[in-house]
């Protein structure tokens, strides 16, 4: 039995001497390189097959809200246009229960201002930044209490596109679970803030999943537009608002960040015409919850055979820390990870555990993807992203070295805030991969569709070049 090279951990014998030692762990380590040598080989043969059948697994990774929906949209825009065209219509729901969604959110902090309860304000300097106002609160008014009694009839439109959304939508409160990283024990969740987000379990079905024919929830489509129609000006006048914009500002709500996308096009929103329009379709906002896969063709236009349509896999996962452990089962035969570290949120902490900054988070995560022996010959793509929201950040004068010290005196800039953190990252990469890898890495704002599709054609020339030349193919 001794001689068996898989019989990796033998009990140690009672009276063991230190040569018998020596010689047992000696074997016990020999014994763990031949059962990794052959994992390593079981691995390269079944990525050769799925590069001979021009197959490649793409997986997006990244914190909760980092993009990854998003750049997910992005890409079946630019290569599944037709399925794309089909769903446009499902997304018309989404994009009203974004809408509703914001604006409950408003109301909530309008009743909270009001009898004075709800979420403390934080009392972290960073909180009190945004405006010389805050330690003053300006009077909310009768006014408003007779916006919040007008827009009541919202949390029925609400039920409805829930209904009309099916089972893919619910309220999403974290109650898992943590884990940083995929490959540690989850550990207790200290207090989460409480949120009710939705989320999807499948895209598909809460874009399509055959509601449209049903004639109770058509129904209830035409009346929720119909009250979406009449609400419009209230919203309108509520979203104006200075003195709920100062409200939000107060609880550190940047809603125009987001929100603000839909709620200042309610005139072409809320029409019994509207079509979601592409941009509309990225920007829509559902969380996502479990693994969905999403086929793409993708022509190489370089490859010497006949063919050259190759068929990527895309999966995207929930990226919030108590989903994490799910990500781990994909790693085994993933060519390529997308990972997108949102750069605007340096300031911001983690929705499920708010002891933690967000930029660190990301950090965490990328070295834990980059030193994974499971991914030595995974392709690593990070994508620095929220760009955008940085630059805004930074006009508000919100300082990065508040939040990461070893930024030191740099200018507090986007560019150079971008050039900083990418070369951290790629040190990181550099320092903690098994094996020297290439860096790939892309600056981005993903809700910028234009900009987003130059990325996304750059990235499959590098993917597929990489694999025609580690396939043979070409
Ligand atoms: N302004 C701006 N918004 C962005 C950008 N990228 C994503 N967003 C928005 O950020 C929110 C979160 O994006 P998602 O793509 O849903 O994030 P995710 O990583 O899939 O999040 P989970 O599903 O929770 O893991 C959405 O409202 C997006 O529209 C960006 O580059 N700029
Ligand atoms: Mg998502």
């Amino acid at each position: 039995m001794d001689s068996d090279p898989l019989a990796i951990f033998t009990r140690p014998p009672p009276d063991e001497t230190p040569s018998q030692l020596t010689a047992r762990l000696k074997r016990e380590a020999d014994a763990q390189r031949i059962s990794d040598n052959i994992d390593e080989e079981i691995k390269r043969d079944r990525a050769a097959q799925r590069k001979a059948r021009k197959e490649l697994r793409i997986l997006l990774l990244g914190q909760g809200e980092s993009g990854k929906s998003t750049t997910l949209k992005n890409f079946r825009m630019q290569y599944a246009r037709e399925t794309w065209e089909q769903e446009r219509n499902g997304w018309r729901s989404v994009v009203q229960l974004n809408v509703i969604r914001s604006v409950i959110h408003i109301l909530e902090v309008i009743e909270a201002e009001m009898s004075g309860t709800g979420p403390p304000l934080e009392d972290d300097d960073s909180s009190r930044r945004f405006s010389d106002s805050s330690t003053t609160p300006d009077a909310l008014t009768d006014k408003h209490r007779l916006l919040m009694i007008r827009l009541a009839p919202l949390r029925g439109v609400e039920a409805a596109l829930k209904r009309r959304l099916g089972a893919g939508a619910e309220p999403y409160r974290p109650s898992l679970p943590l884990a940083a990283t995929p490959f540690e024990d989850p550990a207790p969740l200290p207090s989460p803030k409480q949120r009710t987000e939705f989320f999807v379990r499948s895209w598909s079905d809460a874009i399509d999943g055959g509601h449209n024919n049903d004639p109770e929830i058509q129904a209830d489509a035409d009346s929720s537009t119909i009250t979406l129609m009449r609400c419009k000006d209230d919203m309108h006048a509520l979203w104006t608002d200075p003195a709920v914009q100062r409200a939000l500002e107060r609880r550190k709500l940047r809603l125009a960040d987001t929100a603000g996308f839909f709620l200042n096009d309610l005139d072409r929103i809320a029409t019994r015409s509207y079509t979601a329009t592409d941009d509309d379709i990225v920007r829509a906002r559902l969380r996502t919850v479990g693994i969905q896969e999403y086929l793409l063709r993708i022509n190489d236009g370089f490859s010497l055979r006949g063919d050259n349509a190759w068929i990527w896999r895309l999966y995207d996962v929930g990226g919030c820390r108590t989903m994490r452990a799910a990500w781990l089962p994909f790693f085994e035969n993933t060519d390529v990870i997308i990972f997108l570290c949102p750069v605007s949120c340096f300031d911001e902490r983690l929705d499920e555990d708010q002891r933690v900054n967000r930029l660190e988070d990301s950090t965490i995560l990328w070295r834990s993807i980059c030193s994974s022996k499971l991914l030595t010959r995974t392709q690593l793509i990070l994508f620095l992203n929220k760009c955008d929201l940085l630059k805004r950040k930074l006009k508000r004068g919100i300082k990065l070295k508040t939040y990461l010290p070893s930024y030191g005196d740099r200018p507090n800039e986007v560019m150079p805030i971008v050039k900083y953190l990418r070369e951290k990252y790629k040190e990181i990469q550099k320092q903690h991969s098994p094996e020297p890898r290439v860096s790939y890495i892309y600056t981005t704002t993903v809700t910028d569709t234009t900009a987003t599709a130059k990325t996304l054609h750059s990235i499959r020339d590098r993917v597929l070049r990489e694999n025609l030349v580690t396939s043979n193919l070409v």
